[in-house]
Order: structure tokens, then C-alpha cells, then sequence
């Protein structure tokens, strides 16, 4: 996003409102508790009065000499107490009146920090159901959305961006409610003390903000960049973790720590900008307001004023920065926020690209027939038009239940887009896939998957047990059940040879696991499942003799009654087919047995010579 872009954003506050609802009367709690803590310091300010002019105004003070105070006028602490106006203030009366000064601020502390707990528990209750929201919306999408997203980012955006739009929202809430009820209470108190003095203060204030608004637009092009920078980092991390055999199989550590680097260090670069900004803020504000407080000297001293009216007035003139200081990164940190919370909404919004039809029903267990029904389909380029090429077209194909069916051709020829389209992870441009006579689009998709198994090529572990690793398989299974498709996927003594045997973790030094024994636990998976449809997407790479006699007997096992559907790269899994399906330039070429294929079929012999002959 340019930063044109990111300057035209407007805040989704519906959204957010949506998420706000549940928790509305904790949220209401929190800025009454705001304002009367900002109200707060107006009876703190008054309480000082007291306190300094009981105290500071020399020993000889008794309590029934009045003390003037704003909006009160003359008070008379003897009459208030019921005592003789020469009684002496004395050592107990300054003790008392002492001691009220760290009860004053601990109300006032607590009263902030109630309203800050209070924001916070509101705002930490809506990241939770906005983080959990946004995996589930990426979750819902279709393959399509993940070949062109970037995991790193998609990270950054569930993780980071909801953080920080959870943290700079609640900080925004208390800083508008809170601060400038605050700054006003004050300023109130102060007028009616000391008008001059205090209006005085209010010409120099705004010269504090001159330099704050310069150095404003300064931060907030930094921070734009750094979430920017923040994305980079985190795709480049993720990348190289997860592609870390390729990393170090092509010693590409240091080039990998580079392409880090640059990310860190132009966000290193953002963030000191962003700081020395930041940070000039302070001095610049105290340097001026020093101004305010040494011009109140001389007047206090042309005034003839006693110190506990000057310490009274100081102090409450100081206490007005803070918040004035804060309240000047409202639009920075409604900025950040703005793009933060955009971030967020455009994936929590996104439609799936492939939704079930309104009031769509369950597709029950099946029996295995699979339809082609003229299928054509075309990729979808990342701006959302089509390729020019199509994947498949014309595909016409009729599998009966309970068979066995080989898929072969050149790469390229569309063998695993009819793999994606019969698990509808795309929906076609034109004809219909069946299961059953059903139109896979007119029911469920939870429903057609349920109804398929899935033995991928790129077989993936979860980092987790071995045990949990079957269980993916049916979330439901027992113990017996998972040990018993470990043994009918000839996994049950590799596993209990592993230290911990089914708790062994899956990627941990103690369980290293090689490519034949991965591929059973997937199959131990599937058979767990138990699907009428099965789709095998074989290695291409070769497996050892043995590995694969134990690996095809599993797959034998796990075929058992169902519909088999294998893209196949091994000879023994074209000869155990009932039909091969012969797959060129997205067509459905030839289909016959092998046999009838060797003699009609170029293609296929050709095939045969060239990738089955052993
Ligand atoms: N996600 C995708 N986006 C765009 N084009 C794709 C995508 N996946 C596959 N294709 C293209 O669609 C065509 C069919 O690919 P497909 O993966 O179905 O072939 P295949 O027969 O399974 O190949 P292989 O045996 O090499 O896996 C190819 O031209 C491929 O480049």
C-alpha cells in the first residue's frame, strides 16, 4: 500500500462496534471510571490548596485563619471542625494533613489505573475473538488465495497488526476520554485560583505545539514504513524456516541472512527515525513550559504570593502536560491504528472464493462413484483473471465405485487439478463433477471432503506425536483404533521402535523419520479416515525396493472397497489398477486397462517405455 493509499483509509468503526457489543458494559464502566478520574484532579488540586496552606504558610497558623479556595471562597477549618479559631495547626495537624497527599495519589493512581484495566480487558476480550476470527477467514479460503498470499505476512497481520490495533484502539478510547476531561478540570481549578496567571500559561501553551505538529508528519510517515518492514521480515523468517532443507542443502545461510538484514535494517532505520521524533517531543514541550514557569516566578514575586499558592498552581500546570503530550500523538496513533485495524478487516472480510450454496445439505456417505461431467477449468491469475491457458478442458470421465484408477501423463497434463477440483478447492469454469450423481457444488464441501482420503506426495507432519499425527486423521479415534490402522499401514513396528513410540514427537532429534516411513503414517491416516474416495498422489521420487513392496501392501490394505483415484509414478501401482486414465494438454487422451492401453494407445506406450518399464 503507497502511503496516498494508506492516508485515504477510514476506520471500519461497525466492524469493530460488532466486536465491541458483547462487551459494551465493561466498556461504558471503563470511560465513566475515565472521566471521574479525570474529575479527580480537580479535587486533588483543591486538596493541595489545603495541604500547602495549612502547612507552608509558617508555624504560627491556627486553624481558624480562613484559607481561600477556588469556587469555595474562605474556608474556616476550625468552624469545620468544631474547634476554637486559635487553635494551632501544629505538629499533628501537619502529620494529618500530610499524610492525605500519598492518599490523594493513590485514589488518583487507582482511579487511572482502573480505567486503564478496565480499556484493556475490553480491548484483550476483542483481540482474542478478532485474532481467532481472522485464522479462521484465511483458513476458509481456497487454495487459489494461498498461491498468491504470503504466509509471513498472513502471520504478521493474525499476530502483529491485531495487536496493535487491540493495544492502539484501547489507548486511543482512554487518551480521548480521559485527557482532555483531565486537561479541562484542571484548567477550570486554575482559572478560577488565578486567571491571569493561568491564561498566561495557555499563550505559551500553544507554542509547545508548533514543533509537535511539525514532527507529527515525520512519525507518521516512519510508522507507516515500519509495518510495511514488519511484513518483509516475517515472510522472509518464515521462508526460510520452512524451506530450511534447501537452505542449507544450497548453503544459502548467509544469503538468507541478507535478505533478513535488509528488512531489519530498513525497519532499524524506521524505528530510530521514529524515536528521535518521538523523543525531541519531551524536551521541546519542557523547554517551553520552563518558559511558563519561570515567568510565574517573577510574577509571583511582584504578586507578593505565598509558595504554597505558586507550588499549588506549578503543580497543577505540570500535571496539564502529560496529558497534553499524549493527546498530541492522537493522530499518529490513530494513523497506525487506521491501517493496523484495515489490515485486519480486509482478511476478516474476505469472502472464500468458494462458498457453499445458501442452506446447502450434507452429502451422506457415499459409495464411490466419481462423474467428469465435461469439465473444463483455467488457473486465476493474482488480480483475479484467468490464465490463458486452460488446465483441463473437455474432461469427460465415469469412475465406478470400489475401482481402482491410475492417472498418468506428461507433467503438466492436469493429473492434480482434477485432484483439486474433485475436492472442490477450485469450482470449474464450465461442466460439473459428481460424487454419487451429486453436484459436488450443491452440497457441503465439509461433506464432499468427508467423503475423501487423501495420501499426498509431500506428505505433512504436524510437529506433534506420532499418535496425533494418525488421529488427524478421524479426531475421534481411540487408542485401539489408531494402533490398528498404524498396523495396516506396516507402521506399528517402526513406531514402536521409536523412543516413545506413538508419543514420540514427530521432528524432535529422538524421531527422525524417513521418507517411507512419513508416507505410512499418512496412509495409517487415511485408513483412519476410512473415506469411500481415495486420491494417492505417488512420490515421484523412487523408493527402495523393499520400502515400496511394504508401502504398496499398505496402500492395498487402505484401497480395500473404495474408489481409488492414484496419479501414479510406480509400476506396481498401474499394474494393480482396474482402468488407467492417459492425461495429455488437460485432456482425457485414453482409458483402458494396461493391456488394451500397450497396444491402442501411442501415448501410453510412450509413457510406459519412457517412465514404467523397470
Ligand atoms: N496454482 C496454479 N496456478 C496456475 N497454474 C497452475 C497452478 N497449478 C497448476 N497450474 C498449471 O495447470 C496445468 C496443469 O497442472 P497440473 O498440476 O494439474 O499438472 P500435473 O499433470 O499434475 O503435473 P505434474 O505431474 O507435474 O504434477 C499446468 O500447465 C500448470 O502449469
Amino acid at each position: 500500500m503507497t502511503d496516498a493509499e494508506i492516508a485515504q483509509l477510514k476506520m471500519p468503526y461497525g466492524r469493530i462496534l460488532q466486536y465491541l457489543k458483547p462487551w459494551m458494559g465493561r466498556f461504558i464502566v471503563g470511560i465513566l471510571i475515565g472521566v471521574v478520574a479525570a474529575a479527580f484532579n480537580g479535587v486533588m488540586i483543591m486538596g493541595f490548596q489545603v495541604i500547602f496552606q495549612l502547612v507552608l504558610d509558617g508555624q504560627g497558623k491556627t486553624l481558624g485563619q480562613p484559607l481561600d479556595l477556588p469556587f469555595l471562597g474562605n474556608v474556616n477549618v476550625a468552624d469545620m471542625l468544631g474547634v476554637a479559631t486559635d487553635t494551632p495547626v501544629g505538629l499533628t495537624g501537619v502529620i494529618i494533613a500530610c499524610a492525605c497527599i500519598p492518599i490523594l495519589m493513590f485514589l488518583n493512581g487507582f482511579l487511572e489505573y482502573l480505567n486503564k484495566y478496565c480499556l484493556a480487558w475490553v480491548g484483550n476480550k476483542m483481540l482474542f475473538h478478532i485474532r481467532s476470527d481472522v485464522f479462521r477467514s484465511i483458513l476458509r479460503q481456497s487454495p487459489a488465495f494461498f498461491s498468491h498470499a504470503k504466509a509471513g505476512e498472513l502471520m504478521q497481520t493474525v499476530f502483529n497488526q491485531s495487536r496493535v490495533a487491540q493495544t492502539n484502539a484501547v489507548q486511543l478510547v482512554q487518551l480521548l476520554t480521559n485527557r482532555p476531561l483531565t486537561i479541562i478540570t484542571i484548567l477550570f481549578v486554575l482559572f478560577a485560583k488565578d486567571w491571569f496567571f493561568t491564561l498566561m500559561s495557555l499563550i505559551i501553551f500553544p507554542l509547545c505545539l508548533a514543533p509537535i505538529i511539525a514532527i507529527g508528519r515525520k512519525v507518521r510517515k516512519a510508522g507507516s514504513r515500519e509495518e510495511k518492514e514488519v511484513g518483509t521480515m516475517m515472510t522472509t523468517m518464515h521462508e526460510s524456516f520452512t524451506g530450511i532443507r534447501l537452505v542449507k542443502g544450497y548453503a544459502r545461510e548467509e544469503y538468507e541472512v541478507q535478505r533478513f538484514d535488509h528488512a531489519n535494517a530498513e525497519m532499524c532505520k524506521n524505528m530510530l527515525r521514529w524515536t528521535r521524533a518521538m523523543e525531541l517531543i519531551g524536551p521541546i514541550v519542557e523547554s517551553v513550559a520552563s518558559i511558563g514557569i519561570a515567568a510565574g516566578l517573577v510574577y509571583f514575586w511582584v504578586q507578593q504570593r505565598g509558595a504554597g499558592d505558586l507550588i499549588v498552581l506549578v503543580m497543577s500546570l505540570t500535571r496539564i502536560y502529560p496529558p497534553a503530550k499524549e493527546l498530541s500523538k492522537v493522530n499518529l496513533l490513530m494513523q497506525k491504528t487506521v491501517f493496523a485495524v484495515n489490515k485486519v478487516v480486509h482478511l476478516l472480510d474476505r469472502p472464500a472464493d468458494i462458498q457453499d450454496a445458501p442452506g446447502a445439505p450434507s452429502l451422506p456417505r457415499i459409495k464411490g462413484a466419481v462423474t467428469f461431467e465435461n469439465v473444463a477449468f483455467t488457473y486465476g491469475k493474482m488480480d483475479g483473471t484467468k490464465l490463458d491457458k486452460a488446465a483441463i478442458t473437455h474432461v469427460n470421465l465415469d469412475l465406478a465405485p470400489g475401482k481402482f484408477y491410475a492417472l498418468v501423463g506428461p507433467s503438466g497434463a492436469g493429473k492434480s487439478t482434477l485432484f483439486s477440483l474433485l475436492l472442490r478447492f477450485y469450482d470449474p469454469d464450465s461442466g460439473r463433477v459428481l460424487l454419487d450423481g451429486a453436484d459436488i457444488r450443491a452440497v457441503t464441501q465439509d461433506s464432499v471432503r468427508g467423503n475423501i482420503g487423501l495420501v499426498s506426495q509431500d506428505t505433512f507432519l504436524f510437529h506433534d506425536t506420532i499418535r496425533e499425527n494418525i488421529r488427524y486423521g478421524r479426531l475421534d479415534a481411540t487408542e485401539e483404533e489408531i494402533v490398528a490402522a498404524a498396523k495396516k499401514a506396516h507402521a506399528h513396528d517402526f513406531i514402536l521402535a521409536q523412543q516413545g513410540g506413538y508419543d514420540a514427537v514427530v521432528g524432535d532429534s529422538g524421531c527422525n523419520l524417513s521418507g517411507g516411513q512419513k508416507q505410512r503414517l499418512s496412509i495409517a491416516r487415511a485408513i483412519l479416515r476410512n473415506a469411500p474416495i481415495l486420491l494417492l498422489d505417488e512420490a515421484t521420487s523412487a523408493l527402495d525396493t523393499e520400502t515400496e513392496k511394504i508401502i504398496q501392501e499398505a496402500i492395498h490394505v487402505l484401497s480395500e472397497g473404495k474408489t481409488v483415484i492414484a496419479i501414479a509414478h510406480r509400476l506396481s501401482t498401474i499394474m494393480q489398477a482396474d482402468q488407467i486414465v492417459v492425461m495429455k494438454d488437460g485432456q482425457v487422451a485414453d482409458v483402458g486397462n494396461h493391456e488394451e492401453l500397450l497396444k491402442t494407445s501411442e501415448l501410453y506406450q510412450k509413457l510406459y517405455s519412457l517412465q514404467f518399464h523397470e
